[in-house]
């Protein structure tokens, strides 16, 4: 398919990220990368432990991480900076024991770098710009520097393989919004790719990955290969159509299916880390799979990190330092655990070529996009089009959703029928109000801050 593409002519594009060069009309294409989660400290000088509690507050402020019924959406503000100042010790902790801060910007940005260098060796000059949704830099700064850059024609790729409600279709939502409200960026054509883990680049470089650390373990074929992925809230999925689930299990069944096409037949898990809150999510938990399988005589585990690319806290505090811990309490004797992919070249070319793929579905409305896709490229893997539907799609009644954490759902839901659940909501806030005044803990062990 090919839409209307009025300055794809003039392509030309450097490799800097986030680009401070002057707008230049050779500068047309671009491709965006948009990294929704980041690392809410770099490992430069420049930024500092305070971090870690307005990066916490951006991230507990998202209606999509804490969504509070329409009645009550005006404590979302204060509710996020309580939460956030209870949670802030127990993250500074994590991020103090991997060396003081998140690697996650510095990987991203070198990510950036291979994607453009890569596309340049397939004949595609393009600027590649990152844009984090929690922390520096942000998705808007990205944004202004599309527009300073005279960009015409954009991708925006999240960098999580699996979509989410509370991960990608955050992102995306947030750069709908952007685009939307700025006059100067109507003329913006842009494709978003939802999701991407069924990308044969992607399968391959993790089985490459897999076999390579299983050739360490003293008998590689009697290994349990243990898939965490980050977990989300189960009402994210049973509530509100979440599709996480289904893409993290059809994932980890499409890797298996690679390792077994090279020969290796191992036993795999997969289970479900990080969970953070009162509420129930995803199952089995990452500790009590560990537990489980140590029981029933599993020695030797290869923990594969499957919801990330990158390395950050999850990978290398909560993996590497806690679960290995917990495996080798529970019995387990060989221990390993596959890199998470970085700059990985199968991988990066991978991304480049769908990129490529996408770019010339990059069109002037978006909302029209969808009618004018062929029946053959609608089923190239995910919905592509504009945010709008494909958030439709994937989130179909996220105008009326229930709240995701228990806490809330107890106040203004609608199957709430009687001011019982109203009252609760209040000694919530009673409690919170108690516990930022006096300083005693009194939320804080729900939290698990
Ligand atoms: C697929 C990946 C992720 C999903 C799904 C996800 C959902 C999710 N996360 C929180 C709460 C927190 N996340 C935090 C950090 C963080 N989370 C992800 C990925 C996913 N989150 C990343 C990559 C990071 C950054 C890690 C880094 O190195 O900086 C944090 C802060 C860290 C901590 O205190 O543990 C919180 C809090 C919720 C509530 C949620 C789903 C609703
Ligand atoms: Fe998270």
């Amino acid at each position: 398919m090919h839409l209307r593409a009025s300055h794809l002519d003039a392509v030309h594009a450097d490799s800097a990220i986030p680009s401070t060069s002057a707008p230049s009309e050779a500068h047309r294409r671009c491709c965006c990368l948009s990294a929704t989660r980041p690392g809410c400290l770099q490992t430069r000088a420049t930024t500092t432990a305070g971090d870690v509690e307005p990066f916490l507050y951006n991230l507990f402020v998202d209606e999509s991480i804490i969504r509070l019924p329409p009645q009550v959406r005006f404590l979302q503000k204060p509710l996020a900076s309580v939460i956030s100042t209870l949670r802030a010790p127990k993250s500074s902790e994590g991020y103090e024991k991997i060396g003081g801060g998140s690697p996650l910007r510095r990987i991203t940005e070198e990510q950036g770098q291979a994607l453009a260098a890569s596309l340049l060796r397939k004949g595609q000059d393009a600027k590649v710009y990152v844009g984090m949704r929690y922390w520096k830099p942000f998705t808007e700064d990205a944004i202004e520097q599309v527009k300073r850059d005279g960009i015409t024609r954009l991708v925006v790729l999240p960098l999580y393989p699996q979509f989410s409600i509370s991960t990608s279709a955050s992102s995306l939502r947030l750069f709908e919004n952007a685009v939307n409200n700025d006059p100067e960026l109507q003329g913006l054509n842009h494709i978003v790719i939802a999701s991407w883990y069924w990308r044969e680049g992607y399968l391959q470089a993790m089985a490459d990955l897999i076999i390579e650390e299983l050739k360490a373990f003293p008998d590689p074929t009697d290994v349990e290969v243990f898939f965490s992925a980050h977990g989300v809230p189960v009402a994210y999925v049973e509530q509100d159509g979440d599709p996480y689930k289904e893409e993290m299990e059809q994932c980890v069944d499409l890797i298996m299916q690679r390792l077994e096409q090279r020969g290796l037949h191992n036993r795999h898990t997969l289970a479900y880390q990080s969970r953070v809150g009162p509420v129930n999510w995803l199952q089995p938990y990452t500790d009590d799979a560990i537990r489980d399988l140590g029981k029933r005589g599993t020695r030797a585990l290869l923990a594969v990190p499957v919801s990330f690319i990158s390395e950050h806290i999850e990978t290398l505090e909560e993996i590497d330092c806690e679960y290995r811990d917990l495996a080798e309490e529970s019995g387990i004797e060989h221990w390993g655990r596959v890199p998470a992919l970085g700059t990985n070249p199968k991988f990066i070319d991978d991304l480049a070529d769908m990129v490529l793929e996408q770019l010339p579905s990059a069109a002037p409305r978006l909302d029209t996009l969808q009618g004018m896709l062929s029946a053959e490229e609608n089923n190239l893997g995910p919905p592509i089009g504009s945010v709008h539907e494909l958030l439709d799609t994937y989130d179909r009644d996220r105008r009326v959703l229930p709240a995701p954490v228990r806490l809330w759902q107890w106040g203004w839901t609608r199957s709430a029928e009687t001011w019982n659940g109203r009252i609760a909501m209040l000694a919530v806030l009673a409690l919170v109000l108690l516990e930022v005044t006096t300083g005693r803990a009194v939320l804080t062990r729900w939290f698990e801050l």
